[in-house]
């Protein structure tokens, strides 16, 4: 019961709450559950005791999705994380690799514009009646893009299968990024035997068996692909990498043996599939709504992607360092609407005093994501309501997504912090900025108070947010004559030099279809 997550991290919440603490030990089993939403306490932990408390802890879930600790994000601290994390950190995710990707990351981000474009334009069924009309399922929309852009990166692929007609996702895509949302709901969710070690394997909660069918989904994408892969470069027929899977294949260890072996290529697969899709498409999707909620927050936003990019183009990742309002807004998203209630769990290596507080070796740290974000010390001003003025700088100098200082968590710092800072950032704007940019949205007609209420089951919109969207790119008007006009009479007034009567003809907006039909 995936609630269990939820209901466990609601629980704690309260517990403190009614405490007045920001800082908390729970005993579940055998094992302190230390919990935290003070933004200096969480620095104690991740920055002044990094060394002691950057290990992970055993759980079933973090086995299964990692094929036996094989991936960087869930591997306890030690030699396999030590060489995945450089890993991935130096031939993966480095600058020139950032810049290396960027034509790929462009295509998907040209087919997000598209797949919306192509829904703006009402499809008709067979009795002439629209039945679309502009209606886009945001959700969708944006997990979808997150989903292309690394599977591109990857696989150098969009489609594991037809893909959509429209630009948008196959059944085949959907099936997949349902699964790795699976995976990463259920992975750390609040599960007995994780606590109560003779429990294993009864599987009472029915996580493993949630987990173990997503995987299957995941392994029946990758691993036919990653194999195929593997013999073309075994055989010489690849000798030139295209894509980070055959960067991860050509990779050499020193003595010139293959760095990675298949099932690490394929565990480390999974975990860049799993983080990115959900914070970018998360905070989008939260944001639109708050803009719809909130309409001025829309038009300031779009005021200033107009101001950056024009009209005659669409956005580009040069034109990020200028979107300042656009990052405050995604960065607004990930302090009041985490993806997660807490962050990865931290687990300590030695005893440690931290803040005044004795803290067993072995204690599992959960930075509360949700509290730190809203807690009224830090964020004094209305601490529940979106307002992204609050990350504006008085100097005017740049917006960043990350929040080194811990008074939101969004990549988190120290050893386990986030090696996809500028990928994530990168996807997370790209994704609003081309939104806000080619599109006017409004919500839908059967939703005019539009509803911002989080799901019982996870920190989503409860439901997926559809909203019209039009295509506000346009490139001057075509005009004609009105129809009881066909013949335009050029005929000077009697009075004057005027025309004799006043023009009036139809405006039609001209779409600029160069900018759409990308
Ligand atoms: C907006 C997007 C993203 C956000 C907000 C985000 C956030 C986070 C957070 C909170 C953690 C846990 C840090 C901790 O334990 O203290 C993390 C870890 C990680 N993230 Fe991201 N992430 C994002 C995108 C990405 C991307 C695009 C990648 C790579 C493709 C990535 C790869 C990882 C990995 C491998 C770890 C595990 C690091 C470790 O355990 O040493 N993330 N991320």
């Amino acid at each position: 019961m995936l609630s269990n997550k939820l209901s466990a991290s609601r629980w704690i919440h309260k517990l403190m709450k009614d405490l007045d603490t920001e800082i908390a030990c729970v005993r579940l089993g055998n094992v302190h559950v230390i919990t935290v939403s003070s933004p200096t306490i969480a620095c104690e932990f991740l920055k002044k005791h990094d060394d002691v408390f950057a290990s992970r802890p055993i759980t079933m879930s973090s086995y299964l999705i990692s094929r036996g600790y094989l991936m960087t994000s869930v591997v306890p601290m030690g030699e396999q994380w030590r060489k995945m994390k450089k890993m991935i950190s130096k031939d993966l995710l480095s600058p020139t690799k950032h810049r290396w990707l960027h034509a790929k990351r462009m295509e998907e981000a040209n087919n997000l514009v598209r797949y919306i474009y192509t829904q703006c334009n009402a499809t008709h069924n067979s009795n002439n009646k629209n039945i679309n009309g502009g209606f886009v399922n945001v959700r969708i929309a944006a997990q979808q893009y997150c989903g292309n852009v690394i599977r591109k990166m990857i696989f150098n692929k969009r489609y594991f299968g037809e893909g959509g007609k429209d630009g948008g996702p196959g059944y085949e895509e959907m099936e997949h990024v349902n699964a790795l949302f699976t995976l990463l709901n259920y992975s750390y969710a609040f599960s007995v035997s994780d606590y109560i070690p003779w429990l294993r394997g009864l599987d009472l909660d029915g996580h493993q068996k949630k987990l173990k069918d997503a995987m299957r989904i995941i392994n029946k994408y990758h691993d036919s692909i990653v194999e195929g892969r593997m013999k073309q470069w075994k055989e010489g027929k690849k000798t030139e990498a295209e894509d980070l899977l055959d960067v991860m294949i050509s990779l050499k260890d020193s003595n010139n043996n293959s760095l990675l072996t298949s099932e690490e290529i394929k565990a480390q697969i999974t975990d860049l599939m799993v983080a990115t899709v959900d914070n970018p498409s998360n905070a989008v999707e939260w944001t639109l709504a708050e803009m719809l909620k909130q309409p001025h927050i829309l038009e300031k936003a779009t005021e200033e992607v107009e101001q950056v990019v024009g009209n005659n183009r669409v956005v580009q990742e040069s034109d990020i360092p200028k979107l300042n309002y656009i990052k405050a807004c995604a960065r607004e998203a990930f302090r009041l609407h985490p993806i997660a209630p807490f962050n990865v769990p931290h687990v300590s290596l030695s005893d440690a005093v931290v803040s005044n507080y004795f803290i067993p070796k072995g204690s599992h740290v959960l930075l509360s994501r949700q509290q730190l974000g809203r807690n009224p010390k830090v964020w004094k001003d209305e601490p529940h309501v979106f307002k992204p003025e609050r990350h504006l700088k008085d100097d005017e100098s740049d917006v960043y997504l990350s929040e080194p200082d811990l008074r939101l968590l969004s990549f988190s710092t120290g050893k386990r912090g986030c090696p996809g800072v500028v990928l994530g950032s990168t996807i997370t704007v790209m994704l609003l900025a081309r939104l806000i940019h080619g599109f006017s949205w409004s919500a839908a007609p059967n939703r005019t108070k539009i509803e911002l209420v989080e799901s019982e089951t996870d920190l989503l919109l409860a439901d997926p947010l559809v909203a019209i969207a039009k295509p506000r790119l346009i490139h001057g008007f075509s005009w004609s004559a009105p129809p009881d006009r066909t013949k335009i009479e050029l005929v000077e007034s009697e009075t004057d030099l005027l025309l004799a009567h006043p023009l009036v003809a139809i405006d039609k907006p001209r779409l600029s279809q160069e900018v759409y039909k990308l």
